[in-house]
């Protein structure tokens, strides 16, 4: 048996490595949909179950896949990784100042069952001047990153409070991958 991660952010990576992990990485081809009409913490684990599913066609039958997906809610609007710089800009602007809600969707396949779940962390942002957005994009820091900031980089310096699980907001719910793994049969621990 394998431990597979199906994703391609290196964020995910750290995460699983830190809790002492033994696995492989494959990415999906999954394109990601954001604008699909459905709930954000459903589209976020359909799209965690898209990812883990393209990749378990891909292994032998005995191995375990896990899939993920993160997206930053604001009054109800999803924003994924933003398109580009003014992109970026408009996120930044709007999280400015508010509570947003980061929610990641966590898929955990085996040839038996897809176990999968969500968590939310809110998270208030404080507020940002203008030059300060600026600055920040010119690190290149947002580009990659649902919402346009990195809790774990320079992105920290706009984080007021948050409440709720931290390696959530990075892209990677540890506690409940855990308990999903734990029920699919792999103990970390
Ligand atoms: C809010 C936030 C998001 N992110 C990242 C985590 C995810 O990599 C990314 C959200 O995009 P995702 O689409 O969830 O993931 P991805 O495209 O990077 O990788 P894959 O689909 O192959 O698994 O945003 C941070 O690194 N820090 C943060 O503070």
């Amino acid at each position: 048996m394998t431990i597979i991660l199906a994703s391609a952010s290196p964020r995910r990576r750290d995460l699983l490595t830190q809790v002492g992990c033994d696995f492989v990485v494959m990415t999906s081809g999954v394109v990601e949909d954001n604008a699909q009409a459905v709930p954000p913490h459903e589209l976020a684990v359909l799209q965690a179950k898209e990812k883990a599913l393209d990749v378990f066609s891909k292994v032998q039958a005995h191995d375990v896949v896990i899939g993920a997906d993160t997206i930053v809610v604001l009054d109800g609007q999803v924003y994924g990784k933003p398109v580009d710089k003014n992109d970026a800009r408009r996120m930044l602007t709007s999280l400015a100042g508010k509570e947003h809600q980061v929610i990641t969707g966590i898929a955990v396949v085996t040839a038996k069952e897809i176990w999968n779940d969500f968590v939310v962390t809110n998270v208030k942002i404080g507020d940002i001047k203008a030059e300060e957005i600026e600055a920040y994009l010119t690190t290149g820091e947002p580009m990659d990153k649902a919402g346009a900031y990195a809790i774990q980089g320079m992105g920290a310096l706009f984080v007021e409070s948050i409440n709720g699980c931290y390696a959530n907001v990075v892209g990677l719910p540890l506690n409940k991958l855990s308990e999903l793994l734990k029920k699919a049969g792999v103990k970390l621990l």
